[in-house]
């Protein structure tokens, strides 16, 4: 416990991009920031470590996407890769459940028939929060609520159901996708943002955004705890606030998010990765606070990049460990 005045209700650890790979250190696309592939692997294990430690343990761990990196597929070791991340993750039955956001990273190596049914679907299966769980009966999306304590609510989103990542060219998703992208984006390689326009760097085959039924789930599960006063806490890969990110890394629809979070009382916390450096911003309208979490595979071997968020009443409370800033974010409503 980090605070001497008050006990928190629960606490909670966070960790983003791991990226873990049996290869030698590299680069970003940019050339501008080394990665780390090997040694992410260790710096998993001290923040495993650390929450495994801590008394009382967090209840649960958020894992923001990317845990294993794309260049596993070239290597043919992504199975092999995943299982190592996986086994310092959550190494026995005891450990603390771990909630897995799925990124662009999940899909260069697999694909959503694979990840629905491997360890990276998160999705509870008690009987407990069966209401408006997932977006529908059979959905492929990745998308589900959960209640750690009374009156707190996290909702995982999956930042690529309406993506060309993870989805059959011949599929009608992939298609509706590929049109969405080709209105900003005229490069060949979609890999490439477009030049013109700030805001239209996000339109990119690394990002994704929510789909139709996913936004009218969320506003479901939005109202609902609107109705109950409750607090929520919202969780996917890709940021959707400008001031928490590069607009490289944002959400297509980031602004159809945003429009839906700021007409619900109950919001109080965007949490994300993707973008390595991390950010952070309060949004004045809302008081919604966006955090994007820095990412382990840009962070030295002899840092670190996680963190445990210890709740309270009227606050959150993010302690950061190496790389991630320490940030107290008040609830303003
Ligand atoms: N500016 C760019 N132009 C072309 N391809 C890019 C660009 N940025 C990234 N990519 C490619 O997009 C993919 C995802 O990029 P990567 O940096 O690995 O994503 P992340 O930031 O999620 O780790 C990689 O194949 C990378 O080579």
């Amino acid at each position: 416990m980090e605070e001497s005045d008050s006990v928190p209700l629960f606490s909670f650890g966070v960790i983003a991009d791991i990226q873990y790979a049996d290869i030698e250190d590299g680069f970003n696309f940019t050339r501008t920031r080394q990665r780390f592939y090997r040694s992410s692997l260790e710096l998993l294990e001290r923040a495993q470590k650390h929450w495994s430690e801590e008394t009382p343990r967090p209840r649960f761990v958020l894992q923001l996407g990317d845990l294993i990196d794309g260049f596993n597929r070239i290597h043919e070791a992504s199975e092999k890769a995943l299982d190592t991340v996986l086994s310092r993750l959550s190494p026995g039955p005891a450990d603390i459940p771990v909630h897995h956001v799925w990124g662009n990273h999940e899909f260069y190596n697999f694909n959503r028939t694979f990840l629905l049914q491997s360890r990276l679907n998160s999705t509870p299966m008690s009987a407990q929060d069966q209401h408006l769980l997932t977006v529908s009966p059979g959905s492929d999306t990745h998308a589900y609520h959960f209640s750690p304590e009374p009156g707190f609510r996290f909702v995982v989103l999956d930042a690529y159901d309406e993506s060309l990542l993870g989805r059959d060219e011949c599929s009608a998703e992939y298609q509706r996708a590929l049109e969405m992208i080709r209105v900003h984006n005229q490069n060949q390689d979609l890999n490439c943002p477009p030049e013109s326009g700030f805001l239209q760097k996000r339109f990119t085959k690394f990002n994704g955004g929510l789909g139709g039924d996913q936004l009218t789930w969320l506003q479901a599960v939005l109202t609902l705890a609107d109705r109950q006063q409750g607090r929520v806490v919202v969780v996917s890969h890709l940021p959707v606030h400008l001031g928490s990110t590069d607009p490289m890394c944002l959400a297509w629809n980031y602004d159809k998010v945003l429009e839906l979070l700021s007409s619900h009382s109950s919001v109080v916390c965007f949490l994300a990765g993707h973008d390595h450096d991390g950010g952070y911003c309060l949004d004045p309208e809302t008081g919604v606070h966006h955090v994007t979490l820095e990412g382990v595979i840009e962070t030295a071997p002899e840092s670190d990049a996680f963190g445990t968020v210890y709740v309270y009443e009227d606050r959150m409370v993010l302690k950061g460990r190496g790389r991630v800033q320490d940030r107290t974010l008040m609830f303003l409503s």
